[in-house]
Formats: structure tokens, C-alpha cells, sequence
């Protein structure tokens, strides 16, 4: 699916489907009079006069598409799947184009952003379970109602949340008839008395107060997304409870091993929000929200009088077959690589390093000769994540890149070492300093700067290619 469906956007078609254009209802061409050619000289010359306009009228057309052509700036977004292109497509819309997303739009990205969670929360509880830290559960439990005075407990305890989830999102062992009544805690072993329950909502309307959902359902967002939006309005409180507690913040500081999306933090500190009725995503709910490309997505902008293409395209691997389609005539590629993935294996194939990948990529961009004439950038993104993440997990740790000879903890050196690394890749070493950025593609501020910066760049190598300023 590609994202927003603003007026400019469109899903590129695939070549040859489409191109020829079907017959016009009710004959089309000929006269349909029992002959193609006319019946006399004068309705001959007359028709050949008219052949001669309409030839002139198309070659004006064509002329005029042409020119248009050359003055046009494409751009594409490639990069390894998560890696932030969309994010960044995202970006260009809300910099380049004025109009407001529609409220069908909105309504997609809430069901996706409800489904993001919850597709978190069942990493994280697998992810609990396999850690074996259902008894530290347990101990927290304990202590919150120790520090309650032993006398009940307010609501749900962390361990029945945990529970629940299990039972839910994860293991699919509840018996969750849609209406009914259902106890909690009937998985594994809680230590407390699971002597609550909850209704399953009925569909689009709020449990407590009934209120219509504003978002509700959206065809758009497929029907895995809709079902995990149906499971989190079920199961809001719980994920509430449980991501409050000590012992998911340890699960959270390991979920590398279970590629769980860093941004999704965002949505987890703020489930009540996203619950209510009147929930309407904003503008980072939409950023931050993860749909996989599986279309190319095109949206054309004209900026200070200069028309741009922009291309996003689905990262994967299964979806690099269909980048081909876009190759024609690119004025400059946009790579995109998580900086932040060291340490991160790809969701479609275990065993590699998503670095990795992302390198062998960029080393078969730059030499693909569809770009010899191709202004190539390199955004480094995920500089947020990063910046966290060489706190507790050391570059050098990681196998393919245990030749980083730099202190650990230490940004600019593991940054300019990751530079260094995309840089071995091209076979000549033209690559300019400046076509290097490090980004936070959800930071509307540095995007801002950074798509400005490339903006000029772009444009002026676009008019040392074409001869109209002279080279370095
Ligand atoms: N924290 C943080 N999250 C980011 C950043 N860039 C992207 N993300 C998040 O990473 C997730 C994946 O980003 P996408 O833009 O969907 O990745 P993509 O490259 O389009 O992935 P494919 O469509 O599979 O090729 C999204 O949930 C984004 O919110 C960043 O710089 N920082
Ligand atoms: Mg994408």
C-alpha cells in the first residue's frame, strides 16, 4: 500500500500494463459508414488539412512534454526496507505541498497506528516470555500491592495486564467472542486473583462511554490492521498497565533481537490518546506510523518554478524488482540507510545484518550504469536512535564491523566510521562530503534543513551535468 492518497500522489503503473488506451465507446477512428476513405477530392483535401492540424497539434504536444521533461527534476528514494524512505516521502508532503490530508487518510493512519501498538506489544510479550521475566512480573506485582497496604489492589496488576495480552495478542488462547463477557488471567501462572473482566466493544464504539470511534475502520489499512485495531480498543488498559512497568523497560532495552519499530515508543507513552474516541492521528502520529511500501508511490511538487518527481519505492526484497520500473532518466537518488541497524537483522531474511545489506545496496546503486548520469545522496537516518543505541551496544561487538577501531559510546566516531564504510563502496571515490547527511527523518526541524540543503545540491549538479555551469 503507499501511503496518503494526497491528489498529486499516484501508484506508478508497471510498464506495459496500461499503456495502450482502450477503444472509445461506440467505434471511435472510422466513420462507420462502409468506408475509411472520404468520398470526394474536396472532403480529401479537407480531411488531409485537418490530418496536418491535428499532426501539428501533437507535435506541439509532444514538444511541449519534451521540454517540460527536460526542465523536470526525478528524484527516488532507495534504500533497504525501514530504513525511513517513506518517512522521508512524508516529509516532502507536508514541506512541498500545502493541502491538508483528507479525513479518510487520517482515519487509515489511526487504524495503522492502533496496529503498530499492538504489533509491539506481541514482540514484547513473546519477547518477556522468552527472556524468562514472567516472575519478575510476578515480584512487581507483589510490591504494588505490598505498597497498597495489602488490602486489594486498584484495577489490574502488571502480571494480569501481561496476562491478558498473552492470552489476546499472542497466544490466541482466550476465548474472545465478540460481545461477551471474559475473565483475565487464565494463562500461565498469576499469583493474583484474576476476579475482574472486560467487554469486547462493540465495533467502532468506545467500551466506557459508547461514543462513536472516529476513526473506526478503514479499507485502506487491509484487514490484519483493522482486526489489531479491533484487539487494541479491547485490550487499551492492559497495554497501559503493562508498558508501565519496570520489567517491560528491560524487555524494551533488548527488543533489538525482535525488530521492534524504536519510533513505536511514541504511540506506547501516549495508548490513552490513541484509545479515545475522539482520536485523530497528528501529524507525527502520521509520521511515525509504519506501513511497508508495496507499490512505487509518485508525487510531483513544483517548487520556486522547478517541477519535481519524487519516487518512494518498497525496500525489501521482494520489492527491488519493481525499481527497475522507475530507472529512466533519474536526476538524482536519495539512499537511505538506519544508521542505527548495526546491530539489527532484516525482518525478511534472519541471518543479515541490515547494515550490511544496506552497503551491498548502495555499492549496486552507485555502480548500476542507469545512474552514471545520476546525482547520488546519502541520507544516514535514524541519528536519533543511534545516538541511544551506542550507549549499550558496542559497534565493534557486531561481527561485520568489529574492525571499528574508535572509542565505544562515542557518536561522531562511529558516524564518521559508517561513512567511511558507504564511501569503500564506490569504485571511483567522487563522492562529495556534501551529498552526505545524517538525519532524523521524524524531525520535521531537520528535515526541513536537510531536504532544503539537497534540494540546492541537487539542482546545481543537475546544471553542471547538463553544461550549464562549469565543473569543480
Ligand atoms: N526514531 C526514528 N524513527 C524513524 C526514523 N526514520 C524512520 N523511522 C521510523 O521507522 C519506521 C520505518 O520507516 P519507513 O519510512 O516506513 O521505512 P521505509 O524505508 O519506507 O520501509 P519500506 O517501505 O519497507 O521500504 C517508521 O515507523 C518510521 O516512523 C528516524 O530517523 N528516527
Ligand atoms: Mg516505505
Amino acid at each position: 500500500m503507499g501511503c496518503g492518497s494526497s491528489s498529486p500522489q499516484q501508484a506508478v503503473p508497471p510498464p506495459g500494463g496500461g499503456g495502450a488506451t482502450p477503444p472509445a465507446p461506440g467505434g471511435g477512428g472510422q466513420s462507420g459508414q462502409g468506408g475509411a476513405y472520404p468520398a470526394n477530392n474536396a472532403n480529401a483535401s479537407r480531411a488531409r488539412g485537418s490530418d496536418i492540424a491535428a499532426n501539428n497539434g501533437v507535435d506541439a504536444e509532444l514538444e511541449r512534454a519534451r521540454a517540460e521533461d527536460e526542465g523536470k527534476i526525478k528524484m527516488l528514494l532507495l534504500g533497504a526496507g525501514e530504513s525511513g524512505k517513506s518517512t522521508i516521502f512524508k516529509q516532502m508532503r507536508l514541506l512541498y505541498n500545502s493541502s491538508e490530508r483528507t479525513d479518510d487518510d487520517l482515519r487509515m493512519y489511526g487504524v495503522v497506528a492502533r496496529s503498530n501498538i499492538v504489533v509491539a506489544v506481541r514482540k514484547l510479550c513473546a519477547h518477556l516470555r522468552n527472556l524468562g521475566l514472567e516472575e519478575e512480573l510476578d515480584r512487581e506485582s507483589r510490591d504494588a500491592e505490598g505498597e497498597l497496604g495489602g488490602g486489594g489492589h486498584s484495577g489490574m496488576s502488571v502480571r494480569q495486564a501481561y496476562d491478558e495480552l498473552m492470552a489476546y495478542l499472542v497466544d490466541n488462547t482466550a476465548n474472545a467472542a465478540g460481545g461477551m463477557d471474559v475473565k483475565c488471567g487464565t494463562v500461565g501462572t498469576t499469583s493474583q486473583d484474576p476476579s475482574f473482566s472486560i467487554k469486547y466493544p462493540p465495533l467502532d464504539d468506545d467500551l466506557n462511554t459508547g461514543k462513536k470511534d472516529w476513526v473506526g475502520q478503514s479499507p485502506r489499512a487491509g484487514l490484519a490492521a483493522n482486526n489489531d485495531a479491533k484487539l487494541f480498543l479491547a485490550h487499551h488498559e492492559s497495554i497501559r498497565i503493562l508498558w508501565q512497568s519496570e520489567t517491560i523497560k528491560q524487555v524494551w532495552a533488548k527488543r533489538s533481537a525482535v525488530n521492534i519499530i524504536d519510533s513505536h515508543k511514541e504511540y506506547l507513552d501516549d495508548v490513552s490518546r490513541i484509545a479515545s474516541p475522539d482520536y485523530k492521528p497528528t501529524v507525527q502520529d502520521v509520521l511515525i506510523a509504519r506501513v511497508r511500501t508495496t507499490q512505487v508511490v509518485m508525487e510531483k511538487y513544483r517548487i520556486d518554478g522547478i517541477d519535481f518527481e519524487v519516487y518512494d519505492v518498497g525496500g525489501q526484497r521482494s520489492e527491488r524488482r519493481k525499481w527497475i520500473d522507475c530507472f529512466d532518466s533519474v536526476t538524482a537518488v536519495i539512499f537511505v540507510a538506519a544508521l542505527s541497524e548495526y546491530d539489527q537483522y532484516l525482518a525478511e531474511a534472519k541471518r543479515t545484518n541490515r547494515m550490511v545489506e544496506a552497503l551491498e545496496l548502495f555499492r549496486s546503486v552507485c555502480n548500476n550504469r542507469a545512474f552514471s548520469n545520476t546525482s547520488i545522496m546519502l541520507f544516514l537516518n535514524k541519528k536519533d536512535i543511534f545516538t541511544e543505541k551506542i550507549m549499550y551496544s558496542d559497534i565493534a561487538a557486531q561481527r561485520p564491523f568489529c574492525d571499528y577501531a574508535g572509542p565505544t559510546k562515542d557518536f561522531d566516531h562511529g558516524v564518521l566510521y559508517f561513512i567511511q564504510k558507504f564511501k569503500d563502496c564506490l569504485i571511483d571515490d567522487e563522492f562529495n562530503d556534501s551529498f552526505i547527511h545524517v538525519t532524523c527523518a521524524t524531525d520535521t526541524n531537520n528535515m526541513e534543513f536537510v531536504l532544503e540543503s539537497t534540494r540546492t545540491i541537487i539542482m546545481t549538479d543537475n546544471l553542471k551535468r547538463s553544461g550549464f555551469l562549469g565543473a569543480d
